[in-house]
């Protein structure tokens, strides 16, 4: 594959587009929101420009809701010689794809098992998907070429493919991604009106459970809308467990010594059943991601600013493989955490230095 283009640059989009850049496709960024193809594009995920020259893969990552439409949109413009989405819901943006008319020879509806709580190109990074399952759900309509591109496409942004059906992938994904996300979000609501003396004993037990918490709920209303049944029953027997598990520690605290003990059994049934779970969680396939150094540069809280950096890093020559923003508080200044390559992080800090930022020393 020589060329891409990405119709959709927010976490996913940008850091596909990180990837393929990274590995020389000459990758072009498209989004309806076109501050956000410009931030991909000025962080060396390829460029924003308009182009009518036809690319070998769009790579639609737009929320759930918006696939089939943009599918159906990219395949009359004739982008490209194939088309896959990146959607967390396989069958019901197909269904629409097929009822909007599109052409399912060209496209193949796909799912990388990989992803932050956080939205946007600048959560994006060129090794999300390092060593992580990607879905390809191919139908007998699935052309080989568009297989092929697919495959490539996994390949160069090295994570590891699985073939399934999209209603095999639907069911699998509500029990280990959609209901874990209701779940989470479940302990985190708990906290939305407790009180702030139990709030700051908050520990790393629970930062774990709720990281996913963090993440987008129109985006998760989306996903959710196109998998409900799937995740309903997942959460249906997740519910009854919870009615014994309430009725179990009821009787650890009743005066009946026989009740008490059944109590205790119940208990340690589930924390059983809950380490043989956890003990069948896989660990990353492949090798561990890069680690990265980090550039620490100094800005002011103005519009333009994070991507005046981009583009001096670009210009530098350097990837940024992904970014954190430290906001300090009640001033109008900040420190953005450039991760870059090892060793690209001296030259990185001499050339932003040159262009005159400020370089905090580690
Ligand atoms: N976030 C995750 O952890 C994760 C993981 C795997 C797959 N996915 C899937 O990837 C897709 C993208 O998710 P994300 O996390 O990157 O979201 P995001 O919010 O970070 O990015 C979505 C981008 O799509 C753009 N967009 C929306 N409608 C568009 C349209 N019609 N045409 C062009 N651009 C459009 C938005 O402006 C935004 O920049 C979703 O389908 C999601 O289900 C997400
Ligand atoms: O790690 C995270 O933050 C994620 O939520 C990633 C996660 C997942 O459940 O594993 C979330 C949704 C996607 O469709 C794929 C990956």
């Amino acid at each position: 594959m020589r060329t891409a283009l990405v119709i959709g640059t927010g976490l996913i989009g940008t850091s596909v587009g990180l990837a393929l850049s990274a590995r020389g496709v000459a990758v072009r960024l498209r989004d309806v929101d076109p501050h956000n193809a410009s931030l991909a594009a000025s962080r060396g995920a390829g460029s924003d420009a308009e182009s009518q020259e036809p690319v070998d893969l769009a790579v639609i990552a737009v929320p759930p809701a918006h696939i089939a439409a943009a599918v159906v949109a990219a395949q009359q413009e004739g982008v490209a010689r194939g088309y896959l989405d990146v959607g967390s819901v396989k069958s019901g943006p197909r269904g629409e794809l097929a009822s909007l008319g599109g052409d399912l020879s060209t496209y193949l509806g796909t799912h990388p098992m990989a992803g932050k709580e956080k939205a946007g190109p600048l959560a994006a990074s060129a090794d999300l998907f390092e060593g992580r399952p990607w879905v390809l759900t191919p139908t007998p309509a699935t052309e080989t070429e568009v297989l092929n591109l697919a495959l490539e496409l996994i390949s160069l942004c090295r994570a590891v493919p699985v073939v399934m059906e999209a209603e095999a992938h639907d069911r699998a994904v509500a029990l280990v991604s959609h209901t874990p996300q209701l779940l989470s979000s479940l302990v985190a609501a708990r906290l939305e009106a407790a009180d702030e003396t139990a709030v700051r004993l908050c520990g790393q037990g629970i930062r774990d459970v709720t990281r996913i918490a963090a993440s987008d709920p129109d985006m998760w209303l989306d996903i959710l809308a196109a998998n409900p049944d799937p995740v309903a029953d997942v959460l249906a027997a997740v519910a009854e467990d919870l009615t014994e598990t309430v009725a179990s520690l009821r009787a650890l605290a009743s005066a009946d010594g026989v009740e008490r003990s059944e109590g205790g059994a119940g208990i340690s049934d589930i924390l059983r059943r809950g380490n043989s779970g956890r003990a069948r969680v896989p660990g990353k396939h492949g090798q561990a991601p890069t680690a990265y150094q980090t550039v620490t540069v100094l800005i002011s809280d103005e519009p333009g600013e994070l991507a005046r950096i981009f583009a001096d890093a670009g210009q530098a020559g350097v990837n940024i493989e992904d970014v954190r923003i430290e906001h300090a508080a009640g001033q109008q200044a900040g420190h953005v955490q450039l991760m870059v390559e090892p060793r690209s992080a001296a030259s990185l800090a001499a050339a932003l230095r040159a262009r005159g930022w400020a370089i905090r020393a580690r």
